[in-house]
Parts: C-alpha cells; sequence; structure tokens
C-alpha cells in the first residue's frame, strides 16, 4: 500500500474552478516513515539490476503514459486550470524524459585507470539511494517525471511530494511505475504541504532532495539538506529577460514573447517577463504584441481551442491582479489586460481567470520588473546598445532563464555568452528538450534536470584502487 493511503488528516483542495474536486488525505511523520522504510526495501532490490534491466522497466513505463495521454491530460488540467492543448505537450515532455534516462541506463559506467606497476583504479557511478522530489504546482505530472525518471534511472528510489494544490496526476505516474515493473515502494507519493515536505527533508534515511519551487522554500530546503549534508538539486524562481533587436524576424519575436509570457497563465518559472525591445522597433512590435495578446481564447481549459485557463488559486490571482494595480501607480501603462474575467458560461462563474497583460513604459526599478509576478503579465522596456541592455538584463538576483531575437548570428552568441543564466535561447522561447540541461545561476538553483549531466546529480563516484604488487609500507 502507499504511503498516501495510510494518511490522518483530511484537506479540501478547492481547484481553479473554485470547486473542490477531491480530497486526498495529508501524510505524517507515520507514513513519511513508512514511505522511506518501503522505498529502503526497495532500493535494495532496484540498485541490484543492471542499468539495462531498469531501462527496459522505464521504457516500459514511458510507452504507458505516452498510450494513456488523453487521460493523463485531462487530468492535469482539471489538476492545475492549464489548457488541455498545454496539458498534452507536458505529458509529452514526461514520457520523453523517461525514454531519455532509459536509453543512458545501460550506458552509465566508470573508468578504468591504469597506475604504475600494473596497479589500476577504476570508478563505480553508484545510486544515492531514498531521494526526495518536492514539487510546484505549475507542471504537476512534468516536474515529478523529470525528476524520478533521472533518478530511477541511476538506480535509486524515489518519494515524490506534489503541491498540495496539484495533488492528483503524479498518482496516475505512480500507478504506471508499478503497471511497468518497479518494485513496490520504489516510486512513492506523500501528499501535505510544507510540515511534510521538513519531514522529508529533515529524514535521515534520506540521501538527496530535488526540489522545484520558491527561492523562500528552496533556501529553507537548502538549510535542512546543510543540516544532513545531503546534496540538493533546486529549481528555483526568475525574472528572464527576453531581448530583442531591431534585426530580429519581427513575426518570430512577436510569437516569443507571447510564448515566454503566457503558457501555463504566466505561472512557468523561466518565463521571459522583462521583454527589452530595441528603440527602433517599439512600437511596432508592441503593436503587435498587443493585438495578439488581446486574440488569446481565456475559457473552459477542457475545450480545444482554449489557450488559457485560470490561475492557480484565488489568493494567487489576487496576488497577480496586486501587481498590475502596483505596476500603475508606479507609472507603467496597462496597453491590454490586467483584469478579473468572468467567463459567460455559468459553470465557469467560480473560476479564477484574468486578461492577460502587457505592460509598457517600464523602468528597471519598478516591482513589476524586479519581482516574480508568476502569472500573465508581460512588462516591455525599451533600449539603445547592446551593451546598455546586457547590464540591464544581469541585473537580477535572478539567473534562470533568458532570450535573444536577432537576425546577426555573431551577436545571437555574444549576448548567450554574456547572459548570466542557465538557459538561453536564440530566436526561440521557453524550448526545454529533455536532452538539454535545464536549470539555474544565481538565486535560481543550482543542479540540473535533463540532459545527460543530470546523472551526476543522482549518483555517486566509488574509486577502487588495486594493488598488483607488495605493499610498500615505511614502517
Ligand atoms: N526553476 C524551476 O524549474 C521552477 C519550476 C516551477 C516552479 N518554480 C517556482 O516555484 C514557485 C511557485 O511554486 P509554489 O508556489 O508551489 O512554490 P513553493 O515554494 O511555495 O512550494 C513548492 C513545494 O514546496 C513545498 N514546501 C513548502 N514549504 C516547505 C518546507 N518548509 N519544506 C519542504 N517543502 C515545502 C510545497 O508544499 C510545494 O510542494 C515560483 O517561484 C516558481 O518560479 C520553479
Ligand atoms: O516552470 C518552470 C519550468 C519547468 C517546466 N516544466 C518543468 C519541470 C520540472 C522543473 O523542475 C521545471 C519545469
Amino acid at each position: 500500500m502507499s504511503a498516501w493511503q495510510l494518511c490522518e488528516v483530511t484537506l479540501p483542495f478547492p481547484v481553479s474552478l473554485g470547486r473542490v474536486i477531491a480530497t486526498v488525505t495529508c501524510s505524517g511523520e507515520k507514513e513519511v516513515n513508512l514511505a522511506v522504510q518501503d522505498a529502503k526495501a526497495a532500493f535494495k532490490i532496484w540498485s541490484k539490476k543492471s542499468g539495462l534491466e531498469r531501462g527496459q522497466i522505464l521504457f516500459e513505463a514511458a510507452r504507458m503514459i505516452r498510450e494513456r495521454t488523453e487521460e493523463i491530460a485531462i487530468m492535469e488540467t482539471i489538476n492545475n486550470g492549464k489548457s488541455i492543448f498545454e496539458a498534452r505537450d507536458d505529458i509529452k515532455t514526461s514520457w520523453q524524459c523517461l525514454e531519455f534516462f532509459a536509453g543512458l541506463a545501460g550506458s552509465m559506467a566508470g573508468e578504468h585507470i591504469q597506475l604504475p606497476g600494473g596497479s589500476f583504479g577504476y570508478t563505480r557511478r553508484e545510486p544515492l539511494g531514498v531521494c526526495v522530489g518536492i514539487g510546484a504546482w505549475n507542471y504537476p505530472f512534468q516536474i515529478a517525471s523529470w525528476k524520478s525518471a533521472p533518478a530511477l534511472a541511476c538506480g535509486n528510489a524515489m518519494i515524490f511530494k506534489p503541491s498540495p494544490f496539484t495533488p492528483l496526476s503524479v498518482l496516475l505516474l505512480a500507478e504506471i511505475y508499478t503497471e511497468a515493473g518497479v518494485p513496490p515502494g520504489l516510486f512513492n507519493v506523500v501528499q501535505g504541504g510544507a510540515a511534510t515536505g521538513q519531514l522529508l527533508c529533515q529524514h535521515h534515511d534520506v540521501a538527496k532532495v530535488s526540489f522545484t519551487g520558491s527561492v523562500p522554500t528552496g533556501t529553507k530546503i537548502i538549510e535542512m539538506a546543510a543540516k544532513g549534508i545531503k546534496p540538493v538539486t533546486l529549481e528555483l524562481g526568475g525574472k528572464s529577460p527576453l531581448i530583442i533587436f531591431s534585426d530580429c524576424d519581427l513575426e518570430n519575436a512577436v510569437k516569443g514573447a507571447l510564448i515566454a509570457n503566457f503558457l501555463t497563465q504566466g505561472e512557468v518559472c523561466c518565463n521571459g517577463t522583462r521583454v527589452f525591445v530595441q528603440k527602433e522597433i517599439l512600437d511596432k512590435f508592441t503593436e503587435q504584441v498587443v493585438k495578439a495578446t488581446q486574440r488569446i481564447k481565456i475559457g473552459d481549459p477542457l475545450l480545444e481551442d482554449t489557450r488559457m485557463g485560470p490561475l492557480i488559486n484565488r489568493p494567487h490571482l489576487e496576488r497577480v491582479l496586486g501587481f498590475v494595480k502596483q505596476a500603475k501607480e508606479q507609472g507603467a501603462k496597462v496597453l491590454c489586460g490586467g483584469d478579473l474575467h468572468v467567463p459567460r458560461d455559468p459553470k465557469l462563474k467560480g473560476g479564477y481567470y484574468m486578461t492577460p497583460c502587457v505592460l509598457t513604459d517600464c523602468k528597471d526599478d519598478m516591482t513589476c520588473v524586479k519581482e516574480e509576478i508568476f502569472g500573465p503579465v508581460m512588462s516591455i522596456l525599451s533600449f539603445d546598445t547592446e551593451a546598455e541592455v546586457l547590464e540591464r538584463a544581469n541585473n537580477t538576483t535572478f539567473g534562470l532563464a533568458s532570450g535573444v531575437f536577432t537576425r546577426d548570428v555573431q551577436r545571437a552568441h555574444r549576448v548567450a555568452a554574456e547572459l548570466q543564466a542557465g538557459v538561453c535561447c536564440i530566436n526561440n522561447y521557453n524550448i526545454n528538450p529533455v536532452e538539454l540541461p535545464f536549470g539555474g545561476y544565481k538565486k535560481s538553483g543550482f543542479g540540473r534536470e535533463n540532459g545527460r549531466v543530470t546523472v551526476e546529480c543522482y549518483s555517486q563516484l566509488k574509486t577502487v584502487y588495486v594493488e598488483m604488487g607488495d605493499v610498500e609500507s615505511v614502517f
């Protein structure tokens, strides 16, 4: 039995349409201990399998996710409020991630190093043990997949705690792993909020924590991990710059700016919310961005043509609207959106909708330009020169992502090299294929998800020395 089925406290989870869709129970100390105990037992079996054997099971899980895409996407849309159109894409990147690490599992290996006198050494890449994954509410299924796939491929067990705002879809992932053949308890889900998260991070049998969420919570996670000398992966917030030079392909730059700001209701950590536009094209760019933003179809996220659903919950909606109000007070101009949206469909009336917002006349010291809003609010800033925009783009404590639109290939790479961010997209935005590492600089975190390098975040290296001669002793 999974730990999440054994809980004592009942919490209601109102979702983004204002209705309760499910009640899950919150895991306390007893359930967390049980989950760790089961994970330890499963780790013993799993870590003894060859990489190829683990890969075969992960390939099967990927196949099952792909086959059940529609069911999982519907669940994710109900869970989070994002459009079904986007949810399908999240599920695709999830099974792709499982496939990517399944493919790597069989070739994880150490090195052989020849030493004097015929002696030699070799290294073994070994799993860490029981890993904990803690997720945010914006990409519930994908976050759980991006954490569990490399963890399991490397031979670890994982206990995953989703955000209490989106507790459901990860249960399908747990079901799929089990049906695909992972040992019982190897991937387990516990439910709850901060208290459950703390119990997991502080548990002495937990070897690693991989966290996706805000900087303040990330700070607490790293403090707890430091006390236990545990490695962490931190995927935190951002306030990423998107730089649009006057020599860009304008149509692509406009599309890029919308993708950089309005996917998942703007609730995306790597969004390019500081849109720096070179003066010569500011008016043309702004006009086209506003037109395209006003065309975004807001509504029932389960309908095929909807492109923006409701925000995650009422306090968050109010927070985002508060940022727009403050921006106006500080001198920004609202060119469109930024209002509460009440859909005509009566069944959507209680939903946490707002209209996507474009702000102009923004200055670097305004709150809307400095702080992560995590909602559908784009701030447009103008600039003159490359040197100036680089200085301003890097003037932030965050460093998750960045983007540049230009037709000048040398400038594109020069700017990409100068931007202080873990990711830079040239002539597109929010493209995060599983083959490429994803993660932040500065306060946006450290460690990486996806790409080959992530194997290093979920394994440890043992050095073995082999003496082929006699022991030479000074004693
Ligand atoms: N960099 C990334 O990859 C990435 C991805 C998605 C979201 N985010 C960031 O996440 C934030 C929004 O998500 P959120 O509101 O769910 O973040 P959050 O930090 O409030 O919560 C994230 C998770 O941490 C848990 N948690 C809260 N307090 C905890 C504690 N003391 N100990 C252990 N666990 C605790 C929560 O229950 C939740 O599961 C934004 O800042 C966004 O930028 C970052
Ligand atoms: O929201 C931020 C970027 C992102 C999108 N999907 C995922 C999955 C896992 C992460 O850690 C981050 C993200």
